[in-house]
């Protein structure tokens, strides 16, 4: 059942109780409820945005950021973006960033999940044996689509709806024309989510029926009336605190609740286990809050280190971006509809009253991966930070219009085509600070986007690769020509020049409490996701992943939630 204050809640003791109910806590709270004998407590700092339009149709999603679904984060200057200032996006509510995400729809691959399993030391990580939770998480529904996707590679029984773009936009044809002509690094490739995130394709989206499939709607909606489950909105979890001891280790498992800065909070325990899936802004903070964190930073404000762990709230990874945009001859991109407000109008009317046009999918049904050529010596000065052979250096997404990301406003006139380019194998890291004692007060954020030399020799690559992809013959009718100063980006140095002055990130941090092997020192949590150095504490959601994975990373999220618990229940000796 869905409660709005500690006050309503019947116990003070829960199995488990889950910190954040995001992505990852809504299938931790839907799954470890399948089991009448456990009563779990899932607490969520935002509220239901259930009835949020622009939550549910995929076209609108982009209009998210900077609402009440978003936490609003914002980044100290970044000294790599000429040091301006980024807003910073997290889904505030139940399904968390489920909920406001662009909704594409990627796996990771082959070789992301091998190396996670290499550098934890547990074969459970694996592509093939992560395969079972892709199929629980995965239900594909855009059967009728022959050819376009590899129907292997798919769940058709899976929680979350995924599909195919559902509303073709005059672009598709045209970047299968430019694939095709070009080949190489650019050619066609049936399904990224077969396990090779390289090459041309349609986007594949978390969208069934014309509208989002989001943790919340897949997961949390359909169980909330559970009797043994409590979803506690509006709250915090302040921090945690030791429970009683066992086994010599530090237990964590009570947490302080709060509805304000100034609330001095509840304490709720958990019987087995405390789950934080506050996401890898929330988690860190969490963490560092209740004592576990970084000595040299936290001692800094008053806080005594309980558990020493250097790498809370490090090794904060993101995709940073930048948007290059073309001027084209056509009245049907969707820089028309943005301008009149009758045609918008009747669209959303049209998806309303049939679930069909548009609004069905979000802006953009086609990408590409590359990685560098073979022959580029960026190998041999900086090795290869990808996964291997399977994963990219660069993504390129194709939007059918103007797509604000950055600083520049849709022009009052011109149709337009955005290429969202950006690198998907970061090296510069980043981190997750405290500012004050406050879990109301936000932590210092700093992604410290493209700060190393492969990041910039990367993102002057992929805009080279843009250049390249748009001098197809296939696009000779539809462009008119660069917009705006990528058009006078024509050398590496401009380039670079362009991505410092209108660079942005993609939203897909992760790392802030990687999971390491056991006995390794580096690392936040072991192979089973427990935070090292304690008992009942557990982190899943996406501050765990020990490396970025080289696609959109939400899939993998369900995928290691799912796994997780299974761990849990296996643990707990639960069905
Ligand atoms: C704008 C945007 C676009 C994106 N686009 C895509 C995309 O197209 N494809 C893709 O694969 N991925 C995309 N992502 C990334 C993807 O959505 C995330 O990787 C994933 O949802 C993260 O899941 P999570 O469980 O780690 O965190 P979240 O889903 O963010 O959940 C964390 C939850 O914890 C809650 N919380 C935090 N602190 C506390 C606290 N102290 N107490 C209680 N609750 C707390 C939050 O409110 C939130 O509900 C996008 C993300 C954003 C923001």
């Amino acid at each position: 059942r869905l409660v709005f204050s500690p006050s309503e809640l019947t116990q003070t003791e829960y199995d488990f109780v889950i910190v954040g109910v995001g992505t990852a806590g809504s299938v931790l709270a839907s799954r470890l409820s399948e089991d009448p004998s456990v009563s779990v407590l899932a607490i969520e700092a935002g509220g239901s945005n259930e009835d949020v339009l622009a939550t549910i149709a995929p076209f609108l999603a982009v209009s998210l950021p900077g609402t009440s679904v978003d936490w609003n984060y914002t980044t100290p200057p970044i000294e790599g973006y000429n040091n301006r200032t980024l807003g910073y996006t997290r889904g505030y509510g139940l399904g968390g960033s489920s909920v406001l995400n662009l909704l594409t729809w990627n796996r990771g691959s082959i070789d992301l999940w091998n190396r996670w399993a290499s550098l934890t030391g547990d074969s459970g990580w694996s592509w093939d044996a992560m395969e079972p939770y892709w199929l629980k998480v995965d239900n594909f529904v855009s059967q009728n689509a022959t050819g376009k996707y590899d129907p292997l590679a798919h769940g058709y029984s899976g929680e979350v709806n995924t599909s195919l773009p559902g509303w073709p936009t005059e672009l598709d044809p045209l970047v299968c024309k430019a694939s095709a002509e070009l080949g190489g690094r650019f050619a066609w490739t049936q399904d990224h989510n077969s396990g090779t995130f390289l090459g041309t394709s349609y986007m594949q989206s978390a969208i069934g029926g014309g509208e989002r499939s989001s943790a919340a709607t897949a997961y949390l909606y359909p169980v909330i009336e559970r009797a043994n489950l409590d979803v506690l909105v509006n709250t915090r979890v302040a921090k945690l605190v030791e429970g009683s001891s066992k086994s010599g280790t530090l237990s964590f498992t009570s947490a302080v609740l709060s509805q304000g800065p100034e609330d001095e909070g509840v304490t709720i325990n958990a019987a087995k286990e405390v789950i934080l899936s506050a996401g890898v802004f929330g988690t860190p903070q969490i963490l560092q809050l209740s004592g576990i964190g970084a000595k040299s930073s936290i001692e800094n404000l008053g806080i005594s280190t309980i558990v020493d762990l250097p790498d809370v709230g490090e090794f904060l990874k993101d995709h940073p971006a930048v948007a290059a945009y073309y001027l084209v001859n056509s009245n049907n991109t969707f820089d028309s509809l943005l301008r009149n407000s009758t045609l918008f109008a009747d669209t959303l009317a049209e998806w309303q009253a049939t679930r069909s046009g548009r609004f069905v999918d979000s802006p953009a049904n086609t990408y590409t991966f590359l990685r560098w050529p073979e022959e580029s010596d960026i190998y041999a000065i900086h090795g290869d930070p990808s996964s291997g052979e399977t994963s990219g250096h660069m993504e390129v997404i194709f939007v059918d219009g103007f797509a604000q990301f950055g600083p520049l406003a849709q022009p009052a006139e011109g149709s337009f085509l955005t290429l969202l380019a950006g690198v998907v194998s970061p090296t510069t890291n980043g981190s997750v600070t405290l500012n004050t004692t406050n879990i109301f007060d936000q932590p210092t954020i700093a992604p410290d986007f493209i700060a190393s030399e492969f990041d910039q020799a990367t993102m002057v690559q992929v805009l080279k690769d843009v250049e390249t992809f748009m001098n197809a013959s296939a696009w000779k009718d539809f462009i008119i020509g660069p917009y705006g100063d990528f058009a006078n980006a024509t050398t590496d140095a401009l380039k670079l020049q362009f991505v410092r002055k209108y660079g942005s990130n993609i939203n897909h941090p992760v790392g802030t409490a990687r999971m390491s092997p056991r006995e390794a020192s580096w690392g936040v949590l072991d192979a089973e996701l427990l935070v090292k150095g304690t008992s009942g504490l557990r982190v899943v959601d996406a501050s765990v992943f020990p490396t970025i994975p080289e696609s959109h990373t939400q899939a993998p999220v369900y995928m290691v939630a799912e796994r997780a618990v299974d761990l849990i229940k296996a643990k707990h000796l639960l069905s």
